[in-house]
């Protein structure tokens, strides 16, 4: 064996049974990977014990928790070359499924064991480390809304919930956004900017296809006039992100840019990878190349091919 890792586990993540889930994640690692085990208390958060992982030489760092877990080991990690791996354990799992990563212990693991890493983009968004997306507006008072109470009882219906609460009390507020070679200047009720994100991420979903290792980061400006056309844009957004076509209402706008300077008024909350901080201006960039990710075999796309039934056929093969 040798390969090694620092395993950081949050015992507290998820529903589950935290011992059980951590001598699965054991029982499939260990074989070929010698892990170094760190537990997040109350007090030692998972960036900490990132950091220390870094400092200490790790080659790869293995976070297992929820999405307030990874986002804080991989803050960590960022700008260094150590192979990040990831299981989730938490409630919505946006940062697996954002990256195509399985959401359950065996799947993720398995993963972690190809050893296959591919090299993404990360963003710093007012001196806090970004991998996901920054939500403005409805997406930081959903979250607000979703506590750690609702999550326990309900899972991810807890944001669902929390959701539609907020359109009942739908506000818009004007924005003006800067980028590297323009402003623009309107209303909105929602202005989220991704740099990685889940088809569940509605609200992040206006170009359809976020790229997360071109440099850029995806903004979604969504200004519904009515609770109608809330509703509306946002299944709008949500076949968007299944059809994969970008959206097409006047309600939604998207661009993208390297970096973003976001003024509100009336200010706004930001949920930046689900954790609501208070921000006036939101300055936001793109730190290119910051995270090499464990990823899941890239499958190959068998060629098109159906030649049968044509007259005359010769196939010559070279
Ligand atoms: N040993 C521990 N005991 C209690 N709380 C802990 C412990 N370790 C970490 N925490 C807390 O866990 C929280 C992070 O949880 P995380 O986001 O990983 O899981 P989650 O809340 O279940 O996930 P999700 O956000 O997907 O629901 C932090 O608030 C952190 O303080």
């Amino acid at each position: 064996m040798n390969r090694s890792a620092y395993l950081i586990f949050n015992p507290a993540a998820g529903q589950g049974d935290p011992e059980q889930e951590l001598a699965q994640i054991r029982s499939i690692l260990e074989p070929e990977i010698k892990l170094e085990i760190c537990l997040t208390t109350e007090e030692i958060g998972a960036g900490e014990l990132a950091t220390i992982a870094v400092k200490a030489g790790a080659n790869t760092i293995i976070a297992s928790g929820g999405d307030g877990t990874l986002s804080a080991a991989a803050a960590a990690v960022i700008g260094t070359d150590i192979g990040f791996g990831i299981i989730s354990r938490g409630t919505a799992n946006a940062f697996a499924n954002a990256l195509g990563i399985p959401d359950t212990i065996p799947g993720a693991c398995e993963v972690i064991l190809q050893g296959i890493t591919r090299t993404i983009d990360a963003a710093e968004c007012n001196g806090y480390p970004m991998v996901l997306l920054a939500g403005i507006g409805f997406e930081a008072e959903t979250v607000e809304r979703a506590d750690r109470d609702a999550k326990n009882r309900l899972g991810v219906m807890a944001y669902v919930l929390a959701g539609l609460q907020e359109l009942g009390n739908l506000k818009s507020f004007d924005v003006e956004i800067e980028t590297e070679d323009k402003i623009i200047k309107t209303t909105a009720s929602a202005v989220t900017v991704a740099n990685a994100a889940p088809s569940t991420s509605v609200l992040a979903q206006g170009n359809a296809g976020i790229i997360v290792d071109d440099g850029l980061l995806d903004m979604t400006i969504v200004a519904p006039a009515t609770k109608a056309a809330a509703l509306a844009s946002a299944f709008h957004l949500f076949q968007t992100a299944s059809s994969g076509n970008a959206a097409d209402r006047d309600d939604i706008g998207y661009l993208r840019a390297k970096q973003f300077k976001i003024t509100t008024n009336p200010p706004q909350k930001i949920a930046i990878d689900g954790e609501v901080i208070e921000a006036a201006p939101v300055e936001i960039k793109c730190i290119p190349s910051a995270l090499n990710i464990f990823v899941p075999t890239i499958e190959e796309v068998e060629p098109l091919e159906k030649l049968e039934g044509l007259p005359n056929l010769v196939i010559e093969e070279k």
